[in-house]
């Protein structure tokens, strides 16, 4: 044990030690710690974002994303919640969602380089090479080096410029096959139905293709399979897989995605090892002429890649080969993304829709009318006169709302006096088949408006109230009715969308098949019980039965949302249908698997029926009383929310009409332009896009409204760092809705309506190479798309020559379907089928 003594000396060692050695060690000790001040991490106050709410253990918000609704539709509308930053949980992956405009420039400047890398993904692995594509790979050495020779080689200007001839021929052979189609079957007052989707598809696949390896799509022997891997590409790289988000279920791989990645990914590997082995054979046998660096300015990616690479050297452990295939992979990856971008300008090219009065744009009534256009639109598809497309599920809408307008009939004629609401929207709905069936003589009186495509303003008295058009379909005529819904089957039964499949096999799988078929279109099955009973059904649901029908029966129409698959399936519609009294209310209020589907299919519609509430709102009607509908001028119905969810289900994405009256206008002038700079005695060139401001600036409008990646491509941060004054730890994903900021009301005005106008006055410095955060269509920061000159030379010069050669126009004149594909690019979900005639001289085709 130690003396006090001792204990003394000991800590009086600066005593007993040389005074220079203590003023140097206290120097250093000062020095030290000075540093240590400095360079120590501040102990952060910061708090982490919000969280949305409606996690669920486990998955997180991941439900929320998995609807029918477009991921960045969905986060959209979280951010009208939470805010321009919030996060979510996608299984064990925070993920930081950002929608305004000012923090993604924060994360793309200060924070760039913290959130340079990718996240990994289970399809990345089996389809992109094992992360070998460095569009994919992660931030380091190997995405720099292929990112430099990607940039410089492939997609510098000089190369782009050299490979002009491809894009221009491949333009123009797509613009003779139409031209051709139409002189072919020119028996259609003088047009052509063209598949736009398919076109553009076409078009830039061949173009990318024969940049990148000097072929035809149409060329390949092995065309199907060829097709068939690229097809599945596509949609496997925007499946969900439920492994990326939660790693410890990969091994179980539901859904057999992972499985299906793999096949694919060597599916597509073959195609690509036998062009590979093309080039090399003809770099072989030509000497390594045609290969050789310093030959062919016009060669192809491939050969360029092959006389960069052309040993067995490896870059971080891939070898040549693998770097080679997966550098020229991307290109038909990215042909989506310039057929995402497509569809937007495919969709400004031709819509139509009576334009809007221009000093109703700023008011709220807008929104109002514009949904209730879309009920118009519904129920011009369902009088059977209008089934072009995968259009039935708006038929069966539209025939929906009939009945339900029928049962408030019903109802309403209980208490008939219910007059006339003095605070609520009114409605007047003239379904005038219905009207006739049920023996009601109001139909004259309106029968004058069923041509009026509009929207009027009535008495100030009842309120507002407002015309709706709806043609008038066949009344009644059983068969007809049929035949209308076999056509629209046969149609359907072309497209490749899994519910309108599900939908053909059940109906053509039900036991009494005509039956359901009269039950499935007809646009009035209540009438139809009416009608089928004589006058009985129909007295009695007027008069006798009066008390029975009203209240809680027919109330239950507003209780549930979409049920206008209501016969499927269901045993009380067959006896319903049989004119059994009484089934009106287990028919409504039974469970349906129709109404499964329907529910989901109206999701979109709910966010509209948002923006619609706050509409009302702002006009002062109370939006729990829903809206107030008048039938036929004197019966009154409360729309309630799901009710008007159901009514409106399917079109949200048709935009609201408010685009379309400029639409029109934009389209003309784009081919004034065209006509001033090019003439109509030859094709438009690349060399005139750069004359062609009008049309730039359209392309910008389209880019913004309907960016090819609404969410940009995921980017995952390598370090902690600082956002929006929030802490953001290092691993967290940021995804941000390009969408979202680019309809930004304080930067844009009138932010959904398409004005490419703007990029010629008040944002004419907006630019879409990333300088501008408002508008960053290509991402921005270090990695940022290297793609943008190629796809706006691409679509650019398509356009153009679309419009310059043809007028354009829908089939029906009708509102473009604008939903899109879940998906990693926005593609239109439904093909686009339009009517093309010719506008140039024979000979300029
Ligand atoms: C309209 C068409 C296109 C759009 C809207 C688009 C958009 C984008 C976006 C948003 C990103 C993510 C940027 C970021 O993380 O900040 C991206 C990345 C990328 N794009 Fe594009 N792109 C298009 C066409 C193309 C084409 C045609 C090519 C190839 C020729 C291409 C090549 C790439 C590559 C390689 C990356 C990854 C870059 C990296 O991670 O370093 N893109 N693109």
């Amino acid at each position: 044990m130690l003396s006090e003594q001792q204990l003394t000396m000991a800590f009086n060692l600066p005593y007993v030690v040389n005074p220079a050695a203590t003023a140097i060690l206290t120097t250093v000790l000062a020095v030290l710690l000075f540093l240590y001040y400095l360079f120590r991490k501040p102990k952060t106050s910061l708090r982490p974002p919000p969280e949305a709410g409606g996690a669920w253990p486990v998955i997180g918000h991941l439900h929320l994303l998995a609807g029918s609704q477009p991921p960045h539709i969905t986060l959209a509308n979280m951010a009208d919640k939470y805010g321009p930053i919030f996060t979510i949980r996608m299984g064990v992956h925070r993920a930081l969602i950002v929608s305004s405009w000012e923090i993604a420039k924060e994360c793309f400047t200060t924070n760039d380089k913290a959130f340079a890398n990718r996240p990994k993904a289970v399809a990345l692995e089996h389809m992109a090479y094992n992360y070998a594509m460095f569009g994919f790979s992660p931030y380091g050495p190997y995405w720099r080096q292929l990112r430099k020779i990607v940039t410089l080689e492939l997609l510098s200007n000089h190369r782009l410029q050299m490979l002009c001839h491809v894009r221009q021929e491949e333009v123009k052979t797509a613009i003779r096959d139409i031209y051709q189609k139409w002189n072919n079957n020119n028996n259609n007052n003088n047009r052509v139905e063209v598949d736009m989707k398919k076109w553009f598809g076409d078009l830039t696949l061949n173009v990318a293709l024969r940049m990148i390896v000097g072929k035809r799509y149409v060329e390949e022997e092995n065309d199907e399979q060829c097709k068939r891997a690229i097809r599945k590409f596509f949609k496997l790289t925007g499946t969900f897989v439920l492994g990326d988000a939660i790693p410890y279920l990969r091994c179980l791989d539901l859904g057999g995605y992972e499985r299906d990645m793999k096949r694919t990914g060597n599916e597509l590997d073959q195609m690509l090892e036998k062009w590979l082995e093309e080039h090399k054979r003809i770099k072989r046998d030509s000497g390594g002429g045609i290969c050789n660096r310093k030959d062919d300015d016009r060669k192809d990616f491939m050969g360029v890649m092959l006389s960069i690479l052309d040993g067995p050297e490896e870059i971080s452990s891939y070898d040549a080969d693998t770097i080679i295939k997966s550098t020229c992979l991307p290109w038909i990856w990215l042909v989506s993304k310039l057929l995402a971008a497509s569809s937007g300008i495919r969709a400004s090219a031709t819509l139509r829709w009576p334009p809007p009065a221009t000093e109703e744009s700023e008011h709220p009534l807008t929104k109002i009318k514009g949904a209730i256009g879309q009920v118009a639109a519904i129920a011009k598809c369902a009088s059977g006169e209008v089934v072009s497309r995968p259009r039935r599920q708006l038929m069966v809408a539209g025939a929906f709302l009939r009945q339900r307008c029928l049962a408030a009939q019903a109802k309403e004629n209980a208490d008939l006096e219910g007059g006339v609401p003095t605070d609520g929207l009114i409605l007047h709905h003239l379904f005038t088949d219905g009207v006739t069936n049920c023996g009601n003589t109001v139909q004259e009186e309106f029968v004058d408006h069923l041509e009026v495509a509009k929207i009027e303003e009535l008495d100030d008295q009842i309120g507002l109230g407002v015309v709706l058009e709806a043609p008038c379909g066949p009344t009644n005529q059983v068969d007809e009715e049929i035949e209308t819904f076999e056509a629209a089957t046969q149609v359907e039964e072309s497209q490749e969308s899994d519910v309108v499949q599900t939908f053909v096999e059940k109906t053509t799988n039900y036991e009494d098949a005509e039956k359901e078929l009269y039950f499935s279109c007809s646009p009035i099955p209540l009438c139809s019980v009416i009608e089928e009973e004589g006058e009985v059904v129909g007295s009695q649901l007027r008069d006798e039965q009066a008390d029975k029908i009203q209240g809680d029966e027919l109330e239950i129409s507003t209780n549930s949302i979409g049920y206008n698959l209501l016969p499927f399936g269901s045993k009380q519609a067959a006896r319903w249908a049989n004119g059994s009294e009484g089934t009106l209310k287990h028919v409504h209020g039974d469970f349906l698997m129709g109404d499964f589907e329907t529910k989901s299919a109206a999701q979109p519609l709910i966010a509209s029926l948002q923006e619609i509430e706050t509409s009302f709102a702002q006009v002062g009607t109370k939006t729990n009383q829903g809206i107030s509908v008048l039938l036929h001028g004197t019966i009154e119905i409360q729309l309630e929310k799901p009710t008007i969810e159901s009514i409106i289900f399917e079109d949200l994405a048709v935009k609201p009409p408010i685009l379309v009256g400029q639409l029109v206008d934009s389209l003309r002038r784009v081919q004034q332009e065209l006509d001033e700079n090019v003439g109509r005695e030859r094709q438009v060139r690349e060399s005139d896009v750069k004359n062609l401001i009008y049309l730039q600036a359209v392309i910008k409008e389209t880019l913004r409204l309907y960016p090819a990646g609404p969410l940009l491509a995921p980017r995952e941060s390598s370090e902690d760092c600082t956002v929006g004054g929030y802490q953001i730890p290092a691993g967290t994903r940021l995804l941000v809705n390009a969408s979202k900021l680019h309809r930004d009301p304080n930067v844009w005005s009138d932010p959904l309506e398409f004005r490419p106008e703007r990029f010629l006055t008040t944002h004419k410095d907006v630019e879409v190479g990333g300088q501008n955060f408002e508008m960053i269509p290509f991402g921005t920061g270090r990695r940022i798309c290297p793609g943008i000159s190629f796809s706006l030379q691409v679509l650019q010069l398509a356009l153009a020559s679309l419009l310059h050669g043809f007028e354009v126009t829908t089939l029906f004149d009708e509102p473009i379907d604008m939903r899109e594909t879940v998906g990693l690019s926005n593609l239109l979900a439904s093909s686009l089928d339009v009517l093309v005639t010719p506008r140039l001289p024979t000979e300029a085709y």
